[in-house]
């Protein structure tokens, strides 16, 4: 039987999504990703009471990528799981995430208890990673506190829970990271959020692009792949086989989420790209994926999933 008639007979499950933040505030966004090509989606981080976030302009696209420092503006996270309970329902055999985050241990505990009361059946990504509310660090970069909250959260909570953890940049802190989620029953981790803090400069006016923080922001896009893809490798090698890792950064071709893949991603995520193209990136991913792995004659992900080869 020649490749490509196995490759139709075995079309691999869809891997590809929107990363959170991105078309996931509202119920009209996340239906629109729910029609479209998209395995799944991933709402806004939903917070206990909902929030206005930062003022704007928060949000600024480049070509290579974008910076934001949106500060969290989101329904809350009872809006969300309102809205997700009912997709669900209506689509079983689909899994959906629905983000939340505290701002403190206890508050991560009021919102799995907010998840667990409303019967969500769907998978809840934490995130650990927001590097836009000011006075706020980003919890991922405080190993003792991210163990404590894992500790604290995997007491009570027994449903289907990921992380959302900020880019790291040292390979000991690969080691340290590795180390504390191995401790937990953790279904995924989802590496890497934006690279916290850049700065983006419009040199004709010498003045920054976005108004919180002077400027500062979360920076996504081709800047940060070569990140993402080292971040997604290295938890590969670290991790218990039986955590799933979400790779999201810098995809915006069918070859970002081939390399994604072969760095050990089972699914990927999409955020700035997914912002300038809109849902129907989703079609144009999966059918430039399928064609790069018809003429690599693989099958299905598991054919190059973490099988990325060093130099002996
Ligand atoms: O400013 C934001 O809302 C934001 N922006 C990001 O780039 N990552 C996050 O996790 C969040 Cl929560």
């Amino acid at each position: 039987v020649s490749t490509a008639t196995k490759i139709a007979q075995k079309k691999f499950d869809n891997c590809i999504m929107n990363a959170s933040g991105v078309w996931c505030y509202d119920e009209k966004e996340l239906s629109a990703l729910d029609k479209s090509e998209a395995a799944s989606f991933v709402t806004k981080s939903g917070t206990l009471e909902s929030r206005k976030g930062n003022p704007k302009p928060r949000y600024f696209e480049t070509d290579l990528g974008s910076i934001n420092s949106m500060g969290l503006p989101n329904q809350g996270l009872e809006y969300y799981l309102n809205f997700v309970n009912k997709v669900q329902e209506q689509n079983p055999n689909k899994n959906y995430f629905v983000s939340c985050t505290g701002f403190n241990v206890q508050e991560d505990v009021l919102l799995l208890e907010e998840v667990k009361k409303s019967g969500f059946k769907g998978i809840v990504e934490l995130n650990l990673s927001c590097p836009n509310v000011p006075g706020k660090p980003q919890t991922g970069y405080d190993f003792e506190t991210v163990d404590m909250i894992l500790q604290t959260v995997f007491e009570n909570y027994e449903g289907l829970l990921g992380v959302k953890l900020p880019p790291y940049f040292d390979i000991v802190h690969f080691d340290q990271m590795a180390k504390i989620l191995n401790k937990y029953p953790l279904t995924y981790i989802n590496s890497v959020n934006s690279i916290g803090n850049g700065l983006y400069i419009d040199e004709e006016q010498e003045k920054v692009v976005i108004k919180p923080k002077n400027g500062f922001g979360g920076i996504g896009g081709d800047y940060i792949k070569p990140t993402a893809l080292a971040n997604v490798h290295a938890f590969y090698q670290r991790l218990d086989s039986r955590i799933q890792i979400i790779g999201t950064g810098g995809i915006k071709t069918g070859r970002d989420v081939f390399e994604h893949i072969l760095c050990g991603a089972s699914m990927v995520q999409v955020g700035t790209a997914l912002m300038k193209e809109g849902p129907s990136i989703f079609r144009r991913l999966t059918r430039e994926l399928e064609a790069i792995m018809r003429s690599k004659g693989y099958e299905k992900l598991s054919d190059f999933k973490g099988k990325l080869k060093y130099m002996n």
